[in-house]
């Protein structure tokens, strides 16, 4: 039994993991990888481990506490999901479970659905060879806070070998018996806390202190983070024992680099006022390359934005904490998919804190206990931790409220071996945060050191360019009224209500409820349709493979039903603004315009996994960003483009106390 004090005794021996010189173990193979593992990741593309794999696979291995502390982006999730799989492997099964042997608890729904996800990528090529070679059959199921008890059970019976959940929904299981603490003591073998930093600002302390007496001495725990915080420590110390702690950081850095050295950020100053215009430039001009999240701080600001961006062609969705969490992920994995260009999303950690700030002026007001908000999903959260597919361009429309929020942002760009860019926008009034940013990125302004932290004034948008598309931009903005923005979020409301409807309607034959998660994905929808709560085994792979060509059939039926980014303007976009006329066009801004199509044109045959440059030279001669200033006054990023995991990269580990 782990208790506070034994937590803060063993803190005090904890060991540190110091590796100052070239990490010399490259291969799946030496890091001592279960040779079926190794062939699902290949099947999966992924043939070399990354700094925080080849670091942390071995530890965990070993069977050792470890804080992992990388990059967003940098392969954490398999950090700890292949060897959390191999010891499950090689977990006889003799002794008679009554609890789950491993859980991963992150603090979101939509990661809880990612985890799911990587095991069913990962799993789904081998699991025949797998059951074949050494009869593994593993269950996994991922448990949140919206399921009835009924649900809960079902799922927990087993039971299963995997859990993902949140730590509110584990209390609740914990409070409805329907996960009894003494199986848990019996069963539990690995903990995971995933996003370690956010568990705790997203209010699981309580829930994580009724956990902890129940967690068995030998248990194993692992505690994963991007950022490290006053949050982590605390997380540390109530859950860990004599932890090996991993800080990744690249060799020749005067300070950690937060941001991936293959990002390349960008901020514009512009008024509040203005940022609308600037936003239509950027996007109208072509000046960022697709696909690009645009973060918001309120889910007014997101609808604002998305009517006015449509008055001029350009169609977004906007994803946020009062859609039907059916709708969320579905969005997410139509973005990922490719299915459209520009994703506005709320950042959840702002919107907490606005939003409950209007909740709490609700209670009094007699008008708006009429017309009660919708409630906002409290597990909801798209900005951390989510492996966006693809994103080329993150934008800051609205900065975060803290340097911590925009490491996380900028992390849903540049994730595994693809480059990727940011621009912020920063007002007046936010170069407050700014500061707080760079100050705490330890911004290095001389570029010759290469520094991944620096972040360099826009260079491709001239000051003529923005002022051509002025007159029409303040128009059309006087135009989306707070009385548009509102119907608009009460349209896009009711059409995913109804798309929700409408999936449930394709499975009414389906006895769940299909409000949970099982029913959110094509993939998880075909599971749960065979009440198979992502069990892999021998026999219903063959039926799975069906379903899944029956369900992609009756999706591309109802797929314009399922469309999220429909237009929902009252008027239709005039013609005369989709395209900007030859006598508004700044002749520098279209010369940058130009580079910006053809680089996307030359990245565009290499799609998703981008493998490093071997020398570095022809990404940077192809990349506009690098190779023009629209001011002609200076180059930016002398980087050479170095990736997540390249050979030419160094690594150390070292101690981060
Ligand atoms: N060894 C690898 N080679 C290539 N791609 C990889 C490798 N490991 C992971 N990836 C891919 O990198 C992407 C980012 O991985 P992951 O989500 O684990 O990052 P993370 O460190 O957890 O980021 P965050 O802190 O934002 O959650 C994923 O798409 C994953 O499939």
């Amino acid at each position: 039994m782990v208790i506070l004090a034994d937590a803060k005794q063993n803190i005090q021996n904890e060991k540190i993991k110091e590796e100052d010189e070239e990490e010399e173990v490259k291969t799946w193979e030496e890091l001592g990888l279960d040779p079926r593992l190794i062939s699902a990741l290949n099947k999966n593309g992924i043939d070399k481990p990354t700094p925080i794999q080849i670091s942390g696979i071995p530890l965990i291995l070993e069977g050792k506490d470890v804080v992992a502390r990388a990059k967003t982006g940098s392969g954490k999730t398999y950090a700890y999901l292949l060897p959390l799989l191999q010891k499950l492997f090689s977990d006889t099964g003799a002794s008679k479970k009554t609890a789950p042997s491993a859980m991963i608890l992150v603090p979101t729904r939509e990661l809880c659905q990612q985890a799911c996800s990587y095991y069913i990528s990962l799993c789904g090529y081998e699991v025949l060879s797998l059951i074949a070679a050494c009869k593994v059959q593993l269950k996994v199921v991922q448990v949140t806070s919206s399921m009835v008890g009924k649900d809960l059970r079902a799922a927990l019976a087993g039971p299963p070998d995997i859990l993902v959940s949140t730590p509110a929904c584990i209390s609740t299981c914990l409070q409805s018996d329907a996960l009894k603490t003494n199986s848990i003591q019996e069963s539990l073998q690995l903990l995971v806390l995933d996003e370690a930093d956010l568990l705790l600002s997203y209010g699981y302390e309580d829930d994580l202190k009724a956990l902890t007496p129940h967690i068995p001495r030998r248990c194993q725990c692992l505690l994963m983070s991007a950022t490290s915080s006053a949050d982590v420590e605390k997380l540390k110390k109530l859950v860990l024992h004599s932890p090996v702690i991993l800080t990744l950081s690249e060799v020749g850095d005067v300070k950690d680099e937060m941001i991936p050295k293959n990002v390349q950020q960008f901020w514009i100053s512009c008024s509040t006022r203005d940022k609308q215009l600037y936003m239509l430039s950027l996007l109208k001009l072509e000046l960022v390359q697709k696909k690009i999240l645009i973060f918001v701080n309120t889910i007014d600001m997101g609808f604002r934005l998305k009517l006015f961006l449509e008055q001029f062609g350009i169609k977004t969705a906007v994803l946020n904490a009062e859609l039907p969490q059916n709708s969320r992920l579905h969005i997410l994995e139509e973005f990922n998919a490719g299915l459209f260009d520009y994703l506005i999303a709320t950042d959840d950690s702002q919107m907490k804190e606005k939003e409950k700030a209007n909740d709490d002026a609700q209670v009094t007001s007699k008008k708006s206990k009429r017309h009660p908000k919708p409630k906002l999903d409290s597990e909801f959260g798209v900005v951390r931790g989510i492996d966006f597919k693809n994103v080329y361009t993150v934008i800051n429309f609205e900065m975060p409220l803290n340097a911590a929020g925009y490491v996380h942002r900028i992390g849903r760009t540049g994730r595994a071996y693809n480059t990727g860019a940011s621009v912020s926008l920063v007002s007046e009034d936010e170069m407050e945060v700014f500061e707080e940013i760079k100050a705490t990125l330890g911004e290095e302004e001389d570029d010759s050191k290469g520094s991944s932290n620096f972040i360099a004034p826009f260079p491709l948008l001239t000051k003529n360019a923005v002022e051509s598309l002025r007159y029409r931009a303040e128009d059309v903005a006087k135009s989306v009224t707070k009385i548009a923005v509102r119907e608009s979020r009460a349209q896009d409301l009711r059409n995913e209500i109804l798309n929700s409807e409408k999936l449930k309607a394709h499975f009414e034959s389906n006895p769940r409820d299909l409000g949970t998660e099982f029913y959110t994905s094509r993939r998880s929808i075909v599971t749960e349709s065979l009440n198979l709560y992502f069990s892999f085994y021998l026999a219903e792979i063959s039926v799975y493979c069906i379903f899944v060509l029956l369900i992609v059939g009756m999706f591309a039926k109802s797929s314009d039903l399922l469309k999220h980014d429909k237009e929902l303007s009252r008027k239709p976009a005039p013609a005369h603004l989709r395209a900007v006329p030859e006598y508004l066009q700044d002749p520098t801004t279209q010369e940058a315009s130009k580079i910006v199509k053809m680089a996307r044109a030359a990245m565009g045959k290499t799609p998703s996994k981008r493998r490093p440059a071997s020398k570095g030279k022809s990404r940077k001669s192809k990349d506009p960003l690098k190779a023009h200033s629209a001011e002609g006054a200076k180059r930016f990023g002398k980087r050479k483009g170095k990736e997540m995991g390249g050979d030419k990269k160094k690594k150390r580990t070292k101690a981060d106390e």
